[in-house]
């Protein structure tokens, strides 16, 4: 038993789906574009890194293996292989819920790509509704791109960004001091109310800081109100057992907050990954470290930065021997993803990708797995190990 820890690498696929068609993603390969970048000096960025991907630890999980990129002839020293995934939508609840044992087998609304993408309706109730005095944007943007735009007038007239993107999202950026971060939360809180109807997925607070089109700049005090998982999931099941479900980064927001004892925030990757040591090392037997690193999707997949996403795979993997260092005999710890974000594609959308899955611990026996049917053989098999019942979807591959 011991504990569980699962590392989402939000957006890192490893290789189009097989029904990725049907997403206009054939073709796709967020690790296998990165990699092959990367071997052609592609990747290099200015004080940044150089050269061919560097990522010893995950090559020795067999993530290259995984990906059938199999340039190590070393056996993997973990459980190697990877999953697709069953859920209608490519976006990240769906991804998450998925793994936790809950598919998403319903469609999402989706805004439509027009101007305005938004009923007037809605916008209406949303302005009666918190006393905004209208709203900018109201299309399909990129989040950097829409408040280097947008910011300056918003800030002067006192009306929040409203934007969306090929996920089922509304996102509402405004200036974290000029209309402030409290009001912020409300609106998008209010407006979570009145999507609710529309099936949409979540809705995001998108705060930023600056002055000028030149200097905005995003902060950390993203929030997302998303819809709760329509079923009983891993972290459910655990919590009604009496375990402790430690959140780290965006999981309690991905979850509703339901089915977590305690969440864990911190400011990029390496603060995410000193979080989640932290709540590896208190961890009681029986737990669940569950952990999302968002900087690979939000900060280099959607911005399609390939050397940036190399740099942060490298930063990853130089700290996953720190991990090592905090496991207990009978831990097991995987390493997976959500969908997939190319930074080599066209747009700037997920791309629909098979996920690597590698589980690994001391005393687990390495084998090949295979591709998995489902994401929710990860969450079958956090299950089986933790020793809770099984949900409805996934099988376990211990
Ligand atoms: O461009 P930004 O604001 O980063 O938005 C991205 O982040 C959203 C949520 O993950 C996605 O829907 C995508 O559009
Ligand atoms: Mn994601
Ligand atoms: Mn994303």
């Amino acid at each position: 038993m011991a504990r569980a820890i699962i590392m989402v690498l939000d957006s890192f696929g490893i290789g189009a789906a097989p029904d990725a068609q049907a997403f206009g993603d054939e073709g796709s390969n967020t690790f296998g574009h990165i990699l092959a970048a990367a071997s052609a000096g592609a990747a290099d960025g200015e004080g940044l890194r150089t050269g061919p991907l560097d990522l010893p630890n995950l090559e020795r999980l067999g993530l290259f293996a995984a990906a059938g990129l199999g340039n190590s002839a070393k056996r993997p020293e973990a459980i190697w292989g990877s999953a697709r995934e069953i859920s209608h939508g490519k976006d990240t609840p769906s991804g998450h819920w998925e793994i936790a044992g809950v598919p998403v087998l319903f469609d999402w609304g989706y805004f439509p790509q027009t101007v305005p993408a938004f009923p007037a309706q809605l916008i209406q109730q949303i302005c009666d509704d918190t006393q905004i005095p209208g709203i900018l944007g109201d299309r399909h943007a990129s989040g950097t791109q829409i408040i280097a735009e947008l910011g300056e007038e918003s800030i002067s007239s006192g009306k929040p960004i409203f934007y969306t993107s090929s996920d089922s999202v509304l996102q509402i950026a405004a200036h974290e001091t000029h209309f402030g971060l409290e009001r912020l939360y409300g609106l998008c809180a209010a407006a979570r109310k009145h999507v609710d109807p529309l099936n949409i997925g979540r809705v995001i607070a998108r705060p930023f800081l600056g002055e000028t089109a030149q200097d905005f700049t995003r902060t950390a005090n993203r929030r997302d109100y998303s819809v709760p998982p329509p079923g009983q999931t891993l972290l459910d099941r655990a919590v009604a057992a009496g375990r402790n479900v430690h959140a780290i980064g965006k999981i309690a927001d991905i979850f509703a907050h339901r089915g977590i004892t305690r969440t864990l925030k911190g400011d990029g990757n390496m603060a995410l990954f000193d979080r989640m040591l932290e709540a590896v090392r208190e961890a009681n037997d029986g737990d669940l470290v569950f952990a999302n690193f968002v900087d690979f999707d939000m900060i280099y997949g959607h911005r399609r930065d390939v050397a940036g996403y190399a740099a942060a795979l490298e930063a990853f993997d130089a700290r996953l021997s720190e991990l090592d260092g905090e496991m207990k005999p009978g831990d097991l710890a995987i390493v997976t993803a959500d969908h997939g974000c190319d930074p080599t594609f066209r747009g700037t959308d997920h791309t629909r990708e098979i996920v690597p899955v590698l589980a690994y611990g001391p005393g687990i026996e390495p084998k090949p797995i295979g591709r998995r049917e489902s994401f929710a053989d990860i969450g079958a098999s956090v299950a089986t190990h933790l020793g809770l019942a099984t949900g409805e979807y996934g099988r376990s591959f211990l």
